[in-house]
This record gives C-alpha cells, structure tokens and sequence, in this order.
C-alpha cells in the first residue's frame, strides 16, 4: 500500500470537503453537530493529526476539542484551540487535568454541552482524547449527548506498537476504530509496517488501515463528509437504528462502520481477559499524590503524571544531557512534552516531545508573544525516576545572579574550533553560525559552545534542506547519544543545533556520530537520484 496524503492531495480533498460542506450549510442541514473522535495511545500522533486538519481546513469551520491526561494544558497550547475555538464564538474551555478516560464527565462534558450549543457556529467537530482514554466508554457518552459520532480515527505509532498492545487500552483504542491511521512509517522497515497492518487486520477484524507519516492524510479519509448531502434512504434502515450515525454505511468501503460497537454498551471481548484488566482498580498519583479528578480507577494502572514550570531560562547543554542520559535510559519514561525557554535561543520557542520507542525533539514554534516560561509534563510507571526528571530541569535552570560568566577553557575552545572547522570542510554539512560565550550572553553562568548547522541539500535533484535535517535530527536523537535540537521552522531549512559539552562526549566522538547519521540519512534522500554528470565531464577533462 502507498503512504497516502501529500499536501497537495490534501489541499485538493480540502477543497471537495468545503464544497460539500457549503451545500450541506445552502440545505439548511447542520443542526446536529458532525464529529470525527481521534484517538490512539500517549504519544501515537493525534495532536499531529488534528494540527493536519486545522492546517488543511481551509474555509471549514472546524471547533476542536482538546483533552490531556497531565494537569498542563500542552496539546490545547501547541494547537491553539483556544483562538480557533474563539473564531467560531465558542467557548474557551480548558481541560487541563481532566483525562476523559472512561466516560464524559467533569470539564470535559461541561465543554462538550457548551460546543453543542453553539453548534450552528460551526461545521464539524473534533474531538482528541487523552492517550490514555478508553474510547468505547466515550463514544456511547458522546452519543448520549447528542454529538453525531461519524468516526472514530484511532492512531497508532508503528514503531511502538508492539511496545503497547499489551496494554488492555491500546487494545480497545485499536478495536473500536473505524479507521487507523498507520503513523510514523518514516521511522519502520516495510517489514515492520506490514507486520503491524496484519496484526491490526486480525485485530479489529477488518478496519481499514493507512499508512501514513506525521498523520499527513487526505482530510476526507477523516473527517466523515463524504455523504454529508445524501438523505437517509428507507433501504438503510438498519442505519437509521443508530441516531445520527447515518453515514458510514453508505461510506466506500463498509469496513467503516461497526454498529456493534456503536450499539454495545459493552467494550468488545468483555469477558475476555483483557477487559477484565481493564476494571483494575488502580489509582492515578496527580503531582501533589492526589487521584486525578475526572478517573478514580484508572485502565493503566500505577501511571503517573509530574510537570516542571519555570520562568526562567534553561543550558542547553543540560537539557540535552538529561535527555540522553536521564531519559533514554529510563525504564518507565512513556510520554514527556512541553514547551522549552532556552538561554542559548532566547527569543525562540521550542516544543519538546519525547514518545514512542524512545524518540525525543525540539522544534521551533515561533517566537515568544508572551513572557517565556518552562512548562513540561512527564508520564510514566515510576514515580522516582519523574520525580528525578523533574528535578534534573529545575537544575538545568540558569544563574540569573551570576554576574560572570565562566570562560571556557583554552582546550574547551580548541576542541570546540576543531569542531567547527570539521563540520565546515565537509560538503555534506553547512555550518551556519557559531553561537558562543562572545555572543555577550553575560548572565549565563555556564558557558559552552552552542553550533548551529544544517544539512546540504539538492535542490536540482529535489531534495529539500528541511527534509534531510528534519530525518537527521529524528536519526541522531532515536540514538541517544547527542540530542539536536531545530531552531528554525521546518518550512525553511529545520536549521539545527547542539551545545558541545565536552564533560559527556568529546568532540570526536560527536562528530562520528553526526558524520555516520549523515550518511545514512543521505543515502536513503539520494537512493533514487542519478549524479549529475557536469561533474564527470570536469574530471575527464
Ligand atoms: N518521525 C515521526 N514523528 C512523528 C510522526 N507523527 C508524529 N510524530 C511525532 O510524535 C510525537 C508525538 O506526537 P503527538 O501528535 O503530540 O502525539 P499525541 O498522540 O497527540 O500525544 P499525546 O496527546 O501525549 O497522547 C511528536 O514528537 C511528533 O512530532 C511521524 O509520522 N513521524
């Protein structure tokens, strides 16, 4: 099967989606509000999913519903649900810490009513549940509410899946999907992402399989449009049994539509040993050891959650040695995300993700419009090793009363040059600039080379900067030896950076460790593309 959803071919299905939509608003349909709920394990892609849709959405007004697991609101925060919501007059509703996980309650119900009274202000709903929800018990509420419940999306990180099927959870987020969107192909063999679509065939017996890289889809694979015009016909009257859900049985390809999952109130194999599993009464520790508000038994057991504020900003340097130190090798680390404020890049702000099979990056998001602040949340099994996480951060927090910085030392500076010079004469690589102590950042108290650099690409051969450093940071950093971060946008060149800090590796080491994810990153960009033969010419002559 081929990895479906260019921008191209989205942007087109955007534009069949708002020609429907249009005549469906011209009929005076739209009094009951259409919904797609995503879901999939911590980590799998769904807050990707939903900025895929906002970004492609065009003209459709499209009101999302956002609800984490850990008490920091990042995902609303990073899609910015508050002003899409806003533009449609709908309610700001924050859901920090209200994991949905069994059923609609609390806040998250509270702002489901509100969405559905302001229903007439938009087109479609969408709605991402926590990691950790259990979406068979959220459907049938949402139904109960009156959301007419077109698709259920669940998103899975191909890499990671065998690491979370033995979670009863991830088992039911897979089961009662209409539709999985087989993520992050970039990062598995074929081997691997055929191994996962026939284990999710016999799975869920039958639900339709995409594959896909950073959820990059066609939106009407997703948003359930297709037959939003068609009347109900008196032939589907199996369908009209089902209040609202009237179109996935006309949808091509009836491997949709599960009515018996619609209609059970049962999860599928209750009695089986996992859904057995899936009524432990076990309780989630919030960060002041308190149960979470909105679950008091919880499907995933003993995970907790802990997050880290501050508003001061962190050294790179130690940002990046607890992430291949601390973090890689934890044994109960599964989620962390947050946004970074670092002295090196103060005016930028970076997202920081840690998920799946142990890949972590920092991107850019922007400059800061507001006061820059700290805010991460970390999941996992073992309360120690957060709480080690959480305290390895506020350590990595600036001086801001040293009022000298320290010098480096005379072979610090070397082997930082040396550095420099190496990256400089490869024609691989384009150093793009040097920040350093001489950049005058004068309340820093530690002070290490920072080097930003990128990737060469071919633009006569098509290969794109950004592509080539976005697979080169996503190599590096699954290794866990150096962790790069990206400073500048994805749509420009994914420009990167790391601090060299000679107390963990030395500038050898690093190098061959850049210089051989280099190759291997090429190599799989240039496979297909022939050698110019200007060149060939010059050497004979
Ligand atoms: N390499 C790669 N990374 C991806 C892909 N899709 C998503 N990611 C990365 O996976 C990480 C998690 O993505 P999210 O969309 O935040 O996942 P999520 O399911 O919303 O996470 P939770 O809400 O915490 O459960 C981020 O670092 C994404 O950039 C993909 O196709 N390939």
């Amino acid at each position: 099967m081929m990895i479906v959803g260019t921008p191209a071919e989205s942007n087109q299905m955007s534009l069949a989606l708002e020609r429907q939509i249009f005549e469906r608003r011209s009929n005076g349909e739209g009094l009951r509000a259409s919904c797609t709920l995503i879901t999939g394990f911590l980590g799998s892609g769904k807050t990707t999913l939903v900025r895929h849709i906002l970004h492609h959405r065009a003209e459709l007004r499209i009101a999302v519903l956002v609800n984490d697991y850990a008490d920091l609101d990042i995902d609303s925060l990073l899609l910015d649900t508050h002003s899409v919501n806003a533009a449609f007059g709908l309610p700001s509703v924050s859901l920090v810490n209200g994991c949905a996980c069994c059923k609609v309650s609390g806040k998250f119900k509270e702002a489901v009513d509100k969405v559905l009274r302001n229903k007439h202000n938009f087109d479609y709903l969408v709605i991402e549940t926590s990691g950790l929800a259990d979406p068979i018990k959220i459907a049938k509420d949402l139904r109960s509410m009156g959301v007419q419940l077109d698709m259920i999306v669940t998103v899975v990180d191909v890499e990671a899946l065998e690491k979370v099927v033995s979670l009863p959870i991830a088992l039911n987020q897979l089961r009662i999907a209409d539709l999985v969107l087989v993520n992050k192909c970039d990062l598995a063999t074929l081997g691997t992402i055929s191994d996962v679509e026939d284990w999710i065939e016999r799975e869920t017996k039958g639900s339709k399989a995409v594959r896909c890289r950073f959820c990059r889809v066609p939106l009407d694979l997703v948003l359930n449009i297709v037959n939003l015009e068609r009347k109900p016909s008196s032939s589907t009257a199996s369908v009209k049994a089902f209040d609202g859900v009237l179109s996935h049985e006309a949808f091509s390809g009836s491997a949709y539509y599960k009515p018996s999952i619609y209609e059970s109130s049962e999860p599928p194999n209750s009695g089986s040993s996992e859904s057995k599993s899936l009524d432990m009464n076990c309780r989630i520790i919030s960060e002041q050891g308190k149960d979470l508000p909105m679950s008091e038994t919880h499907p995933m057991g003993s995970m907790s959650s802990l997050s880290f504020t501050s508003s001061v900003p962190l050294s790179l340097n130690k940002v990046q040695s607890i992430v291949t130190d601390q973090m890689f090798h934890s044994k109960g680390l599964i989620r962390a995300k947050g946004v970074l404020w670092l002295k090196e890049n103060r005016h930028i702000r970076l997202i920081l993700h840690w998920s799946g099979k142990k890949r972590s990056e920092a991107t850019y998001n922007g400059q800061w419009e507001c006061p820059p602040f700290n805010s991460i949340v970390f999941i996992g099994f073992n309360m120690n090793e957060l709480e080690s996480l959480q305290q390895a951060f506020a350590d990595s927090q600036i001086d801001l009363h040293a009022s000298i910085s320290n010098p480096l030392s005379t072979k610090e500076r070397c082997e930082a040059n040396g550095f420099v010079d190496t990256i400089a004469a490869d024609s691989r690589f384009k150093v793009l600039r040097e920040a350093s102590h001489s950049q005058g950042e004068d309340f820093t108290h530690d002070n290490r080379t920072c080097i930003t650099f990128g990737l060469a690409g071919s633009p006569l051969q098509g290969i794109s900067e950004a592509d080539l450093n976005e697979a080169l940071m996503h190599f590096v950093n699954g290794r866990g030896v150096i962790f790069l971060i990206a400073v500048t946008s994805s749509r420009q060149d994914h420009l990167l950076q790391l601090a060299l800090d000679n107390t963990n590796n030395n500038s050898e080491d690093v190098w061959k460790e850049l210089s051989m994810a280099a190759a291997s990153v090429r190599t799989k960009f240039f496979k297909n593309t022939h050698r110019c033969r200007c060149d060939l010419k010059e050497h004979n002559h």
